[in-house]
């Protein structure tokens, strides 16, 4: 069948900005029926699940009522810090977890070493680098991760993180150059990148082939460079308005998106957006953000 991206590319926004895995104080009066209507409202096909969603029977009867699906959801890897058959049992569960919601992708981050919550460290400058050994551990487990997501019909999206040990373009060329394209695709998200090496192109023109998901976060440059000379933690810079919705923000999604259809992707785009929700309206961001995609990227009125 030809490609047809009206079909083949889903429109999804992240509970993220409603409520924060990462502090879970931030937003916790919007509960699950709330953000799912407001999804509707806004006019998207799905969501991620988040860490306060109930189990597969709840879920899929509140997802059933609107006509919502579920996109997939993040998993915290711990392949350094347990080993590849510890993780790997907790990432079994995970893929049980997405088939019964019936999610096409496990969105995959290596959490060991981490500082993404840390309430101390510099963002911008104190991540962890791995060493060969840790590398060559990371890349073996996250094969074994795919056998295990194939056995479900489900992909790893591997999610290059600021904070974490895969963040760089450099670093994602690695994981990418050592992982077998058959059990690792790459989930390209665009604030990441943009935060990490400024330039948000090259990663998703490198590894175009191997994108199964993708998230669309706007980064406002005048927040990220004052977050930047402030040496805010990960948590600090979202709080201090470094992220938003596209078109709110500084990147352009125009050539994202047409590489993307160029290459003909098929599958999700998730707007995420973390924010505090008591500044940043999640309803009213959202319903902004789908206005953009429509106007700017689909060309509707
Ligand atoms: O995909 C994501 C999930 C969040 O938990 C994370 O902190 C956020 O930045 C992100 O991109
Ligand atoms: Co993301």
């Amino acid at each position: 069948m030809a490609y047809d991206p009206s079909k083949d590319i889903k429109w999804g926004i992240a509970p993220i900005g409603w409520r924060n895995d990462d502090i879970p104080s931030i937003g916790k009066d919007n509960n699950l029926q709330q953000l799912l209507s407001d999804i509707v409202v806004a006019g998207f096909q799905g969501t991620e699940v988040g860490g306060f969603f109930p189990g597969p029977d709840k879920l899929n009867y509140e997802l059933k009522l609107r006509n919502l699906q579920i996109a997939g959801q993040w998993f915290s890897s711990f392949i350094l810090r347990d080993g590849i058959d510890k993780a790997s049992e907790a990432f079994e569960k995970h893929c049980q977890f997405l088939k019964a919601v019936h999610a096409p992708v496990a969105v995959v981050s290596e959490q060991t070493h981490t500082i993404q919550q840390s309430d101390s460290k510099n963002i911008f400058t104190d991540k962890y680098h791995m060493n060969d050994e840790e590398w060559d551990k990371v890349c073996e487990g996250l094969n074994h991760y795919g056998d295990i997501a194939a056995k479900y019909g489900i992909k790893v999206a591997y999610h290059h993180h600021m904070g974490t040990v895969i963040q760089t373009k450099e670093e994602t060329d690695r994981l990418m150059a050592n992982t077998d394209p058959k059990k690792v695709g790459l989930l390209y998200d665009t604030g990441h990148i943009a935060v990490s090496d400024g330039d948000y192109m090259s990663l998703l023109k490198a590894h175009i082939d191997r994108v199964v998901h993708v998230h669309f976060k706007d980064v406002r440059f005048d927040k990220e460079k004052d977050s930047r000379e402030r040496g805010l933690t990960f948590q600090g810079s979202f709080l201090n308005g470094m992220f938003t919705v596209p078109g709110d923000g500084n990147l352009d999604f125009k050539p994202v998106y047409k590489e993307l259809i160029d290459h003909g992707y098929k599958g999700w785009i998730v707007v995420e957006a973390e924010q505090d929700p008591d500044k940043a309206n999640p309803l009213e961001y959202a319903l902004k953000a789908k206005k953009y995609i429509d106007q700017e990227l689909l060309g509707k009125n």
